[in-house]
């Protein structure tokens, strides 16, 4: 992890997790790059996932956190962008095996499936976990080309 800025974005149903995760981040000292939604109303999550990515592209961060509800289309939206590796995580041994062998760039949260607690641990073990290289070099080298499936 370099730099000190974390990255995030919501849409309505992450909205109340995502302030949450935003105030608990800003708690421990990290500079926090909100990319919304900025309220409850009806959006749709493909653009925040997207709004991320481009933060991503940007320079803004390293690594970004993307909430829904399930977790599932904010993720799908954030993977789209071929230098995001967005890993939906539920718990801590994923959220710790994201970064280790995937280089997970970006963790996906369901809101509406994971409580607080369990979203503020996966985000603690998101951010302090180094990727181990090697062989999942390999392996995470061959995720940009489509060739390889
Ligand atoms: O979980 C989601 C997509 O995988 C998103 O949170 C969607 O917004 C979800 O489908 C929202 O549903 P809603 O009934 O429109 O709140």
């Amino acid at each position: 992890m370099t730099g000190n800025v974390i990255v995030i974005g919501s849409d309505h149903a992450g909205y109340s997790l995502k302030q949450v995760l935003v105030a608990y981040l800003k708690d421990k000292g990290w500079e926090v790059f909100d990319v919304g939604t900025h309220g409850a109303d009806s959006v749709d999550y493909p653009d925040f996932g997207a709004a991320v990515a481009k933060a991503l592209k940007e320079g803004k961060s390293n690594r970004g956190i993307v909430v829904c509800g399930s977790g599932i289309g904010i993720s799908i939206a954030a993977n789209r962008h071929d230098w995001v590796r967005a890993a939906l995580c539920h718990d801590i041994t994923s959220a710790r095996l994201c970064r280790q062998h995937n280089d997970a760039n970006v963790l996906a949260l369901g809101a509406r499936l994971i409580g607080e607690e369990v979203a503020k641990d996966c985000v603690d073990v998101f951010l302090a976990t180094d990727f181990e290289g090697g062989r999942h070099q390999r392996r995470v080298d061959k995720l940009g080309f489509a060739e390889s499936t």
